[in-house]
């Protein structure tokens, strides 16, 4: 196989899922209602709290609803876009105010540097907007690595679980699928992408995976391509 680009998930394979779990979760948890109130008349706000509306189909929501509905899906990890937006735009001002930096495990840090040098397109696929997925290579635990990537792509194209989400993501590339290697903890997420035509492997950080239906490795130190 000849693989020219790779795309990575984020939480559980290039970074700890402890990290967005125990710091970045509970942070917007913990900023949401007052970030809300105080940015209820921001546009980028604004836009959100209309399609947290949308999706509950309940035009009139007040704030102290969306507020309600917003804190449930952050209990719940929804993985819904209008969430994921205003996450990101939170997350922003603790990382500029150094409250926290974004875990990355040191061997996906070596091989997404060496991939780069070798000329291998780096792209990411995360359920965490383009902006979070932004912010947590900008302020990473290696320093400002942004300039890595080729690509970032979020539930915009559509949901992780879904084929049609990678065919997407491998025509905005501009890139065959069969051209591409998927990186993903959750077997769910592989056997969409495999189905799109993508080559996949499944990273296995903490917990032994059962019955697994893809190449696994244990860091990336053992992805062979
Ligand atoms: C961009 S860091 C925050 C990740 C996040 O919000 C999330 O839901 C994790 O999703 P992933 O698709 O990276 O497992
Ligand atoms: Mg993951």
């Amino acid at each position: 196989m000849t693989i020219t680009s790779i795309l990575t998930d984020l939480e559980g394979t290039t970074t700890d899922i402890r990290f967005v779990h125990n710091v970045l979760f509970p942070y917007a948890r913990e900023h949401l209602a007052s970030y809300v109130a105080s940015q209820w008349n921001n546009p980028e706000v604004a836009s959100i709290v209309k399609q947290v509306r949308d999706e509950i189909d309940d035009p009139q929501a007040d704030q102290a609803a969306i507020i309600t509905v917003l804190t449930r899906w952050i209990d719940q990890d929804k993985k819904i876009t209008p969430l994921k937006a205003l996450q990101g735009l939170m997350w922003a001002d603790g990382y500029a105010n150094g409250d926290f930096t974004g875990h990355l495990y040191k061997d996906a840090y070596e091989h997404l540097s060496a991939w780069k040098k070798a000329g291998l397109s780096l792209n990411v696929f995360s359920s965490g907007s383009v902006s979070a997925q932004k912010l947590l290579f900008k302020y990473s635990d290696y320093g400002d690595l942004t300039g890595l990537f080729d690509g970032f792509y979020d539930t915009n194209y559509g949901h992780k679980r879904e084929q049609s989400a990678y065919e997407s993501i491998a025509k905005a590339m501009g890139t065959p699928a069969g051209s591409i290697l998927f990186l993903s903890d959750i077997q769910e997420e592989l056997d969409a992408a495999k189905a799109a035509g993508m080559h996949t492997c499944l990273l296995e950080r903490d917990d032994k995976i059962d019955s697994p239906r893809h190449k696994v490795v244990q860091s990336f130190d053992q992805i062979n391509f």
